[in-house]
C-alpha cells in the first residue's frame, strides 16, 4: 500500500514557518504582511474558499482584507478596486477569486495586478519569470508551488533522473507545474486530452501529477509501481450514502486502485488543497519581505 502524503500536516508545518517569518519581518522592519482577497458574486463554494483564506491569513498574523462585490459589478468597477489595492502600501498580496461572473473578463483584471503583489502568480510577468527561472523576484502560482512542496517531501530537492508526467496543461496549474519540475531537474512530459496512449505515458512516470479536471480519470493501472502520485483534482459529487443532500470530494485519480500500486499518494481531500491556501500565505509574506527591501525566505 502506498504511503499517504499528508497535505494537511505538511501545510500546518509550512503555516508555522510563515507565521515565524511574519514575526521576524515585523521585528525587523515594522511591516505586517497584508493580503486582500476580492470576491465577486455569491457562489457559495467560492465564499467558502475565500473565508478559509481569510482565517489562514489571520492565523499567520497578517493584515487580512476581504472585498466582496455584488454579482452585478461592472468591469470598470472591479478594475477600480484592484487599482486601489495596487496603490495601498498596507497590502502586499492581491488575489481576485476565480472564476468571475460570466459578464466580466478575467484576463485584464489579473494582468493589471502589480506583479510584486500578484500572489496567485498568474500574471504574464510572473509566468515569464518562472519560465526563465527567476525565483528571486517572481511569485509562483500557489497550487503548483504547494504540489512541489509535497513532491520534495518524497524525493528531496533534486529530481535528476526521474520522469515526471503532468496530465493537464492549464495556465493555472499544468504549465507552471511542468516548469517547476523541470527546474528541479526532472524529465518532464506534459500530457493532455489529445495525448496518444495517455495510460502508457502515465505508466512511465516516477512522479505522476493529475490535473485533468475529470474525477477519477487516472486509473490504478496507469500508475507505475512505486510511483509518487499527486492528485490536484477536486470534484464535489452527491454522496447519498452519507445522508440526504450530502456530498463528498473526488480527485482526478481513482484513489482506491492507485494506492495499491503507488509508492506515495496524496489523498483528496487533505492533499494538495490545504497546500494551495498555505502557499498563498507564503507568497504574501515573501511579497512583504521584498516590499521592505529584505531578502525573502523560501518555503
Ligand atoms: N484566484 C484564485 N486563486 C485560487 O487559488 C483559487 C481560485 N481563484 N478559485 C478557486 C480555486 C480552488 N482553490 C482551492 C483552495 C483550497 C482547497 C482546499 O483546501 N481543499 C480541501 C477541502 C475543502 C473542502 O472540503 O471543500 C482539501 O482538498 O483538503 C481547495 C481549492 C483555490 N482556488
Amino acid at each position: 500500500m502506498a504511503r499517504l502524503i499528508d497535505g494537511k500536516a505538511i501545510a500546518a508545518e509550512v503555516v508555522g514557518k510563515v507565521k515565524d517569518a511574519a514575526e521576524t519581518l515585523k521585528a525587523k522592519s515594522g511591516t505586517v504582511p497584508g493580503l486582500a482577497v476580492v470576491i465577486v458574486g455569491d457562489d457559495p463554494a467560492s465564499h467558502t474558499y475565500v473565508a478559509a483564506k481569510g482565517r489562514r491569513a489571520k492565523e499567520c498574523g497578517f493584515h487580512s482584507v476581504q472585498i466582496t462585490l455584488s454579482a452585478e459589478t461592472t468591469q470598470v468597477e472591479l478594475e477600480k478596486v484592484v487599482a486601489g489595492l495596487n496603490e495601498d502600501p498596507a497590502i502586499h498580496g492581491v488575489l481576485v477569486q476565480l472564476p468571475l461572473p460570466k459578464h466580466l473578463d478575467e484576463f485584464p483584471v489579473i494582468q493589471m495586478i502589480r506583479p510584486e503583489k500578484d500572489v496567485d502568480g498568474l500574471s504574464v510577468v510572473n509566468a515569464g519569470k518562472l519560465a526563465i527561472g527567476d525565483f528571486r523576484t517572481g511569485l509562483i502560482s500557489c497550487t503548483p508551488a504547494g504540489s512541489m512542496v509535497l513532491v520534495r517531501r518524497v524525493h528531496g530537492d533534486d529530481l535528476s533522473g526521474l520522469n515526471a508526467v503532468v496530465v493537464g496543461r492549464s495556465n493555472l496549474f499544468g504549465k507552471p507545474m511542468g516548469q517547476l519540475l523541470l527546474a528541479a531537474n526532472a524529465t518532464v512530459t506534459m500530457a493532455h486530452s489529445r495525448t496518444a496512449d495517455l495510460a502508457g505515458i502515465c505508466r512511465k512516470a516516477d512522479i505522476l501529477v493529475a490535473a485533468t479536471g475529470r474525477a477519477e480519470m487516472v486509473k490504478g493501472d496507469w500508475v507505475k509501481p512505486g510511483a509518487t502520485v499527486i492528485d490536484v483534482g477536486i470534484t464535489r459529487v452527491p454522496a447519498p450514502e452519507r445522508g440526504e443532500g450530502k456530498t463528498r470530494l473526488l480527485g482526478d485519480v481513482a484513489f482506491d486502485e492507485a494506492e495499491k500500486v503507488a509508492g506515495a499518494i496524496t489523498p483528496v481531500p487533505g492533499g494538495v488543497g490545504p497546500m494551495t491556501i498555505t502557499m498563498l500565505m507564503a507568497n504574501t509574506v515573501i511579497a512583504a519581505y521584498r516590499a521592505s527591501g529584505l531578502e525573502a525566505p523560501s518555503f
